[in-house]
């Protein structure tokens, strides 16, 4: 009783103490002036889904957070139901080329600077976290979530191929045999089969008790050199960053030619369609 009123206590404190620090429309960054956490808050309407704008607006924020000189990023959702519901596949749809490419290529970068960041990474996944909502999540260092929800990479049951750095950002959280289940089935975990095999860390009852925890993971390392820290994480994850960082124009390429093949276009179409009956049922 005692443990969980110090806790209240603790977290009004941390809400007290937090300032806005840099926003646009489509994120929202608040840091706490005495931890020095940066919360990041994902906020495109409906659904946080990523396209150009968004991807841009994400990767410029952790870029400012980082040169802040930030303790930490939490990454979370405006939405209380939905983290991320992964790539817009607006943008895949017929594209125009040009668009294409900056769109897979802010994808790219986003992704190297979420999971190379050189600060202390968690998430806390405040509702469903699809596709790249998932990669996302599972590129921070440390992830809890919210009974009720779902989380996984389900692209090769509506016809996608998973790029490498989606499969390599799997990797790098689950065992291989794990990996290679989930991404064959399209398999969607919901909160507590995600607990299970260790794609989140632990389940929480509110959002704020979700932020509660990764502050307190970021708050693990303040014993440690951040510069040590940032090197020996860079360490451990460049190996599966290494076809992105050294060769990000091969991926680009097969990830064009892909996203161009009637196979894709169609499977996108019919996709599409389901999402939308779904409104008008
Ligand atoms: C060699 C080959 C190499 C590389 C291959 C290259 C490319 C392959 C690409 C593969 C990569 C895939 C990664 C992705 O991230 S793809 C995105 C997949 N995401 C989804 O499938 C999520 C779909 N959405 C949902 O399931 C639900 O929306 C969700 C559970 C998230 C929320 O449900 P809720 O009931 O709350 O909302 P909805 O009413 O469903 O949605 C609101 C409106 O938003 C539209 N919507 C939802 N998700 C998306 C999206 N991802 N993109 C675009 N639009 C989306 C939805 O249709 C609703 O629209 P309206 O009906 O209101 O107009």
């Amino acid at each position: 009783m005692l443990r969980s009123r110090t806790k209240l206590i603790e977290l009004g404190k941390r809400q007290l103490c937090r300032s806005m620090c840099k926003s646009s429309e489509l994120t929202l960054v608040e840091v706490d002036d005495k931890t020095g956490i940066a919360t990041l808050t994902m906020n495109k309407p409906p659904v946080n889904s990523c396209n150009l704008e968004f991807l841009r607006a994400l990767k410029s924020a952790m870029k400012e957070i980082e040169s802040n000189k930030c303790s930490g990023i939490i990454l979370t959702s405006s939405n209380d139901k939905v983290f991320s519901s992964g790539l817009d596949l607006n943008e895949l749809r017929q594209p125009n080329p040009e668009r294409l490419a900056t769109f897979w290529k802010e994808l790219q970068e986003m992704w190297v600077t979420l999971y190379l960041s050189n600060v202390p990474t968690a998430a806390a996944i405040n509702g469903h976290a699809l596709a790249v909502g998932c990669v996302m999540a599972a590129a921070c260092e440390y992830r809890v979530m919210l009974p009720d929800f779902t989380i996984g990479i389900h692209a090769t049951k509506f016809g996608y191929v998973v790029p490498p750095f989606i499969v390599n950002t799997y990797l790098s959280v689950l065992p291989h045999p794990v990996v290679e289940r989930a991404l064959l089935q399209g398999k969607i975990f919901s909160t507590q089969e995600a607990l299970q095999i260790n794609l989140i860390d632990e389940v929480v009852n509110s959002k704020d008790e979700a932020l509660c925890k990764c502050a307190d993971f970021i708050g693990s390392f303040e014993q440690t050199n951040p510069v040590a820290r940032a090197l020996t994480k860079r360490q451990l994850r460049a190996p599966f960053a290494k076809q992105l960082l050294e060769d990000p124009e091969t991926e680009l390429r097969e990830s064009l030619e892909y996203i161009n093949t009637p196979l894709f276009q169609e499977s996108l179409d019919q996709y599409l369609l389901q999402l939308k009956k779904k409104n008008k049922k």
